[in-house]
């Protein structure tokens, strides 16, 4: 069962209760009762589950719940706790500081994703000003540094590793011990994979282990494993201090429960998860946002996390808001909001993080990313009249075929990009007259953001997909209500 899936099943069982008139201890019992299904088939451990329906039992006692009490709520809360405590082992991972040494080292079962996941690791940190470092102590499998030298090699991240020398160890605290005098803050090493029963490469695992003094011992789990992960989990925990878990691969195919299970199995909490196979295809992970997307309630402060990457930008462009409430959109603004875009990442990663994401439409990602770098590249060849310009008179028929040639694409294509900003010029004019927020209430965002201001920071794709102010406007009123119930909670809703 796909994670959404679970979502769907989950927050469905939720909703059926909800309707019914009276919740009464059979209405109960089949709401667990069909979650406990759900969470089966998603492979989270029978163990895992049986508690936690015996611990809502516990808390939600019917009878003792005075009339008036929001039964649903209440029942809602005991769920909703119970998940948070089957995702969080109740002492956070080690975290790295950045300037202060730390080395990190990945495990994981063979084909599990761990060298890509290493350099994913590696890249989010180097774009949050960390000098990262990539070793590659995996001799077991032909191949794998130059996989991991490639990878590296994209991402601009030094790499240490070697074709000749067979012993890990060595090429581990080499490795390490270069990048410290190199003053890296984060040296990465990537090990071999190997499979539970393989008792010569755990012993491998150790030795690198003792040899390097790792911070950090990071299990790299395919969600996709099952019921197998508990078991999984836990012989790497009996060999390595692991210390914290990534799970790779919740695209797709995944079985989300497997993350639970590996959760119990290492009492380490999970900590990013892998969402594809690119570099930036990778999120962090918090408890609390996690479990109110999976019942449904959309994961809010991920949402503005992830708008907040692209507002900085918006922050030191005073004079784009002041053009944009001028009703002034032109095609260089227009190149600025694709740049912001972009850097968003997918689309439906940031929609996924919506209440009802699983009832939003789905576009096709990579062809519109496609789509908009080039329109970008077109724009690379206008000149700074054309694109400062709101006259569309003024891109006659000669520049037009001018761009194309400059772009080496078809004259077709930038006509249809310059459709395209006429769509787009129409929606900004909407935006005429609207008030410009004060530069200290953006900054930091404000997470207690009206529509109209959500409207400014939305790329105009993103509007378009939550169904433009109304659907906004909607959207704003749903995540209040979740808000509410994360406040309920315990404050999850705002970070
Ligand atoms: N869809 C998807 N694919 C992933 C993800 N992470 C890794 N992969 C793919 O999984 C495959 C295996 O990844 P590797 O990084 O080579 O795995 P590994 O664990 O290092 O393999 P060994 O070195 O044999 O242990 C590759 O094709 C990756 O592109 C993810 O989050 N989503």
């Amino acid at each position: 069962m796909v994670l959404a899936e679970l979502g769907g099943s989950i927050s469905r069982a939720l909703q059926q209760m909800s309707n019914a008139t009276v919740i009464d201890e059979k209405v109960l019992n089949e709401c667990l009762n069909e979650i406990t299904r759900a969470l089966l088939q998603s492979d989270v451990q029978f163990k895992l589950v049986r508690d936690m329906q015996t611990n809502i039992k516990k808390i939600v006692n019917l009878d003792d719940l005075a009339a008036g009490h929001n039964k649903r709520k209440i029942i809602q809360h005991a769920i909703f706790n119970e998940l948070c405590k089957m995702l969080d082992p109740g002492k956070p991972s080690f975290t790295p500081k950045k300037g202060k040494p730390s080395v990190v080292m990945f495990v994981g079962l063979q084909g599990s994703g761990k060298t890509t996941t290493c350099t994913k690791y590696a890249y989010y940190h180097q774009k949050k000003g960390w000098k990262p470092a990539l070793v590659c102590a995996d001799t077991f499998r032909a191949g794998a540094f130059d996989q991991l030298k490639q990878n590296a090699t994209k991402a601009k991240i030094p790499f240490y590793g070697s074709y000749m020398e067979s012993d890990p160890v060595k090429i581990a605290v080499e490795g390490v011990e270069t990048f410290k005098k190199e003053n890296c803050d984060l040296i990465i090493v990537d090990t071999s994979g190997r499979h539970k029963q393989e008792a010569a490469l755990f012993e491998e695992m150790r030795q690198v282990a003792e040899a390097t003094k790792p911070d950090l011992v990071i299990f790299v789990m395919d969600s996709s494993i099952g019921q197998a992960a508990f078991d999984q989990a836990q012989a790497f925990k009996q060999s390595a201090a692991v210390g914290a878990v990534i799970v790779t691969k919740m695209d797709g195919h995944a079985k989300g429960g497997g993350a639970l299970s590996a959760v119990a199995a290492t009492k380490s909490p999970v900590i990013f998860i892998g969402t594809g196979e690119h570099m930036d295809e990778f999120e962090v992970f918090d408890v609390k946002p996690f479990v109110s997307r999976l019942l449904g309630m959309g994961d809010w402060s991920g949402f503005m996390d992830k708008i907040q990457e692209v507002v900085p930008k918006l922050d030191n462009q005073p004079e784009l808001l002041q053009k944009l409430s001028e009703g002034t959109f032109t095609l260089r603004i227009m190149y600025e909001q694709f740049q912001n875009l972009l850097q968003m990442g997918p689309l439906s990663q940031l929609t996924s993080m919506l209440p009802g994401a699983d009832l939003m439409p789905k576009g096709n990602d990579k062809e519109s990313q496609a789509k908009i770098k080039r329109y970008m590249t077109m724009m690379d060849s206008m000149t700074n009249e054309e694109l400062d310009s709101t006259n569309t008179k003024l891109i006659t028929e000669s520049r037009i075929v001018r761009i194309a040639r400059g772009s080496g694409r078809l004259v077709r294509e930038v006509m249809e990009m310059l459709e395209e900003y006429k769509r787009l010029t129409k929606i900004w004019s909407k935006m005429k007259g609207l008030k410009i927020p004060k530069k200290t209430d953006m900054s930091p965002l404000s997470r207690n953001m009206n529509a109209q201001q959500m409207m400014k920071v939305l790329p105009p794709q993103m509007m378009k997909q939550l169904g433009g102010m109304g659907g906004i406007q909607n959207l704003m009123k749903q995540m209040g209500s979740a808000k509410d119930m994360m406040g309920m909670f315990g404050g999850g809703g705002d970070k």
